[in-house]
């Protein structure tokens, strides 16, 4: 009796033992990899994958922010589901094209963008990057739910280089979204923000090649300082994916790192998820982007004619000849700086962004 018993206790601590171990392995492997493996728990205090990141003390120098990330976070899930979510994100970059793609695709009639009369700012509503502590889940999808059985989206620049927009769009929709970014060679980008920018001043004080030149110049002594200040390389970034500044519009350089922006969001989103596209292909063959899109939403397919048609308008376009309009030492020196990062993008994506001709 008293061995029947004994044995029975050592068959149940074993098979304790055994539970235990496998507890601890299938633990290993929900946190052992990359967004597919890990699910984002529902929050009772602050999750540990939330970033901060080193350099998050821009954002969380007052400490209740990460607080209210957290709490906002959590209420407004359970406010929601994934399915509410608008089916497409247009993230960037900047000076893409991306209020094109976002016309185009908002004339199938499958789909419906929202804010399309304000021409220029159409779609970007901005609310993942800059508005998410302040609106609620419920007042950003009220934008969309008049649009019952069609796909929605909306294009907002800021999403790709924003610290937490990534974050927050997994945490709210989950794998759902469809994530389109334009990438434009980034110093050609970079002087079209500056073009844009002398355009929407009221009082024009100076030519536009002196405020793009001016502008360029205090973007790279910016961007000098700022790496002093975090005492870092501009090479050792590569190895920093989750370098992120708070306020990414500050520095046009910065937005230009297309690698540790793209690297940021592939922590959050299955790589099938996106289309990635270069912004002087998209242009050169329009249509042909367009109809990838169509299919990837799933919606119903377009005659050549009528793409043609439709991608036919620029929008958000302004004529201007970029020689000159900067220093040469300052454009070989963005050249050289971004020479890596594109080297790197380039790698990620198994070619084509090394923009060198
Ligand atoms: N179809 C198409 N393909 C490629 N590029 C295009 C297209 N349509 C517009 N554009 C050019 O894109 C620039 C404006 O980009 P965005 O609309 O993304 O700008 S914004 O960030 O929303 O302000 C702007 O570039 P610049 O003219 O150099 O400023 C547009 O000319």
């Amino acid at each position: 009796m008293y061995y029947h018993f004994r044995n029975r206790t050592i068959i149940l601590f074993v098979l304790l033992v055994l539970l235990v171990l496998l507890c601890i392995y299938l633990e290993l492997i929900y946190y052992s990899g990359n967004y597919t493996s890990k699910i984002i728990p529902l929050y009772g205090n602050c999750p540990a994958d939330i970033p901060p990141y080193p350099n998050y003390r821009y954002f969380y120098k007052n400490a209740d922010n990460r607080e209210k990330e957290c709490n906002h976070i959590q209420l407004q899930r359970s406010s929601t589901t994934e399915r509410e979510c608008p089916d497409l994100f247009i993230i960037g970059a900047r000076k893409g094209g991306t209020t094109s793609l976002y016309q185009y695709i908002s004339q199938h009639r499958g789909f419906m963008g929202q804010g399309l009369d304000k021409n220029a700012s159409a779609g970007e509503i901005h609310y993942f990057s800059f508005t998410f502590l302040e609106r609620s889940w419920k007042d950003y999808i009220d934008k969309f739910s008049a649009q019952r059985g069609k796909k929605t989206g909306e294009s907002s620049v800021s999403y790709l280089t924003s610290c937490m927009a990534p974050y927050r769009l997994r945490a709210l929709c989950g794998t759902k979204p469809i994530i389109v970014v334009l990438l434009r060679e980034p110093v050609g980008r970079m002087l079209s923000t500056y073009v844009m920018r002398y355009h929407i001043q009221a009082n024009k004080k100076e030519s536009l090649a002196e405020y793009v030149n001016e502008g360029v110049k205090r973007d790279i002594s910016r961007w000098k300082y700022l790496l002093e200040e975090e005492k870092i390389l501009a090479s050792q970034l590569l190895n920093q994916s989750s370098f992120c500044l708070f306020k990414p519009a500050r520095s046009q350089i910065y937005e230009g790192l297309y690698s540790l922006h793209l690297n940021r969001w592939f922590k959050y989103f299955p790589r099938e998820n996106f289309l990635i596209w270069r912004s002087d292909e998209f242009k050169d063959n329009t249509s042909y982007f367009l109809s990838e899109l169509i299919a990837k939403l799933g919606l119903q397919e377009m005659n050549e004619d009528e793409l043609n048609k439709i991608t036919s308008v620029y929008y958000n376009s302004i004529e201007y000849n970029s020689t000159g309009l900067a220093r040469r030492e300052d454009m070989e020196y963005l050249k050289e700086l971004y020479t890596p990062f594109n080297q790197q993008l380039t790698d990620m994506m198994a070619g084509g962004y090394s923009w060198q001709n």
